[in-house]
């Protein structure tokens, strides 16, 4: 099969697979990560490490045996008190002053916390979470600890949305509630980057109420701005705004509307203006139209971090795991 015939995540997964990338589930007391978790390894994609207890995972997978070999179940309440303590000293050396040893100590009773932290040492590759948690708690450790790349001041969520043959990217759908012109285009800038992995070849349009002026306010400004912002900062990338969604995605509207753009009609890449849209979006695209909705994918952290729905299924958990630990091999 041609790789850009394959199916998408059998791709994904045959990039993932034997790089033996060990990914940590903070949430071991949720049936769909364990389960997830426990398929994960029995296909030999990933190597998980469960917080957790063991007896009790095993319940929840179903699993009457033992569990599969490449699977690491790691209990942070017998975690031994040494190594707790080294957590501890590089979490305050990395906050900087802004927690105290004993504030650490309490803030690495959290699952999240104390996940993000494996990963920060390096003992995990990337971590999933957020079937249980909201987002905020979830990203919160990551956005402290982990932090964003050189060059990326925000982080930001987006979705890669399938159905059959199609495949588009929706960004900021996760984190940034109002973002400003510099951050849109960022959002804009990392979501092209984002579609790569997937291989898109991104052509992104940023989303509004108006199309190349055709409506005056403050918050279309903003778009056209970052549209503006983007280009200066990747003039590589096919980027354009501002752009109504049917001028951006439908290529007769594009002609009416947008005729000059070279990204008008056949955008795959939509940045929303922010996150009340974003979530809406594509909450809308994937219960109406029937998208399979797979993320949020965190873009520019250090390193890889994923937050998922708490209305995700088993199925949405082993694909966001199979991307994090994607991110985790550098692609
Ligand atoms: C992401 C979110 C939790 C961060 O909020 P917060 O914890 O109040 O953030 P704060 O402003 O206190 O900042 C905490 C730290 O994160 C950093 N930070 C905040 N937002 C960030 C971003 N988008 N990218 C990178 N770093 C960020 C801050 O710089 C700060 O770092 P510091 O402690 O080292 O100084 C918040 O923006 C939020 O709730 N977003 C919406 C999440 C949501 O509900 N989405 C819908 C469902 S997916
Ligand atoms: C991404 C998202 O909307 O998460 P949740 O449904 O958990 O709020």
């Amino acid at each position: 099969m041609e790789v850009d015939k394959m199916e998408l995540f059998e791709s994904l997964i045959a990039k993932v697979k034997g790089t033996g990338k060990k990914i940590v589930f903070p949430e071991g007391n949720d049936e769909r990560i364990v389960k997830a978790a426990v398929r994960l390894a029995t296909d030999g994609i990933i190597e998980p490490i469960v917080l957790g207890k063991t007896a009790a995972i095993k319940q929840l997978a179903g699993v009457t045996q033992e569990l599969p070999a490449t699977l690491k179940v790691l209990d942070p309440a017998t975690y031994p008190t040494a190594k707790f303590e080294e957590m501890v000293s590089a979490f305050v050396e990395r906050r900087k002053g802004k927690n105290t040893a004993e504030q650490a100590r309490k803030l690495l009773q959290d699952v999240n916390y104390f996940g993000t932290m494996l990963v920060y040492l390096g003992i995990a590759d990337g971590l999933v979470s957020g079937a249980v948690h909201p987002t905020g708690d979830t990203v919160r450790p990551a956005l402290q600890i982990i932090k964003t790349r050189p060059g990326v001041s925000r982080t930001s969520g987006a979705f890669i949305m399938t159905k059959g043959t199609e495949r588009y990217l929706f960004a900021d759908c996760a984190i940034n509630i109002e973002p400003n012109a510099q951050e849109l285009a960022e959002i804009a800038v990392s979501s092209a980057a984002t579609a790569r992995l997937f291989d898109i070849d991104p052509r992104v349009a940023l989303l509004s109420f108006s199309t190349k002026g055709s409506a005056k306010a403050e918050t279309v400004t903003k778009v056209a701005e970052a549209t503006k912002i983007a280009h200066a900062a990747a003039p590589m990338e096919k980027i354009d705004g501002e752009l109504q969604f049917d001028a951006a995605f439908v290529e007769t509207v594009a002609r009416k509307k947008a005729p000059d753009s070279e990204v008008a009609g056949h955008a795959n890449v939509f940045v929303f203006p922010e996150l009340q849209s974003g979530n809406i979006g594509y909450k809308i695209a994937q219960r109406f139209g029937g998208f399979e909705a797979i993320g949020p994918i965190l873009q520019g952290l250090n390193k890889p971090i994923s937050d998922l729905s708490r209305g995700a299924v088993e199925e949405d958990v082993y694909k966001v795991a199979i991307i994090t630990a994607l991110q985790a091999t550098g692609a």
